[in-house]
């Protein structure tokens, strides 16, 4: 039994992948930014994909009737699918699920420390959280900060990217996330989810963001992100101590 399913020209691979010197160079032109921005560090990076690549994924994003959603109508979000990681993102385009893995390698989480300054960040391959989120119109997401480990792996959350695919989005519309100070009197900061367009935001316990009014786009249009999540692993006192390759020298035998 083969545990592939091939779907089109198997030497076809791919029809993209991120580039080690342009990368260098977008982080380089960022980085101070990233860290002086406020209310907290973060960074938007327009036309991070270029848009034919960009049009080609808004145009495969699963729309409202994609069967893996799972919506959430709460009074902190409503109207918001996501969740398409619980079925390994079963039925979403390949070009997407590329997207999902080009996030969580080499050359991005090289990027992403760069950027930012963190060193040792670990992606998450299961998507907790993140992974591909629709919100549909009369939407929100109340201002929160992020859950702050992963509890699975004892990893300590340290950077939200979200990567935006929103065609021709109107400013009228709503749907920007909101960038709050740490004691949430002034939204200091607003970004449209505009069509390749990347937000990268430190994570940190006064972080506060959402964009809390409903949206007011057309039926039939959402705002779509994809969303990844990244980590650092803390030193533990029971760690062993670091060594080289052991050799063995057999005897006898
Ligand atoms: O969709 C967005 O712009 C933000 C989503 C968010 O807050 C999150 O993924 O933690
Ligand atoms: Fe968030």
């Amino acid at each position: 039994m083969s545990v592939a399913k091939l779907e089109g020209d198997v030497l076809a691979g791919p029809s993209f992948f991120l580039q080690r010197v342009p990368l260098r160079e977008v982080a380089l032109a960022h980085r101070s930014a990233y860290a002086a921005a406020r209310p907290f560090p973060h960074v938007v990076v327009d036309g991070f994909l270029g848009n034919p690549l960009a049009s080609a994924l808004a145009a495969v994003f699963p729309d409202a009737m994609h069967e893996g959603w799972k919506r959430r109508d709460h009074p902190e979000q409503a109207a918001r699918l996501g969740q398409l990681q619980r079925q390994a993102f079963e039925g979403v385009h390949g070009s997407l699920r590329h997207l999902l893995a080009e996030f969580s390698g080499m050359l991005f989480l090289d990027f992403l420390e760069k950027l930012t300054g963190i060193q040792g960040l670990i992606p998450d391959a299961h998507f907790r959280g993140a992974g591909l989120h629709l919100t549909l119109r009369g939407g929100h997401l109340a201002l929160h900060t992020d859950f702050n480990r992963d509890r699975f792996r004892a990893l300590t959350r340290r950077l939200s990217v979200l990567y935006y695919l929103n065609p021709g989005w109107d400013p009228s519309w709503g749907g920007e996330l909101e960038l709050w100070n740490a004691d949430v009197t002034a939204c200091e900061a607003r970004v449209l989810p505009q069509l390749d367009r990347l937000l990268v935001m430190a994570h940190g316990e006064t972080h506060w963001h959402g964009h809390p009014k409903p949206l007011s786009c057309p039926e039939g249009r959402g705002r779509a992100a994809v969303a990844a999540y990244f980590y650092t692993a803390e030193e533990s006192p029971e760690a062993p101590t670091p060594h080289s390759a052991k050799w063995a020298v057999p005897s006898g035998g």
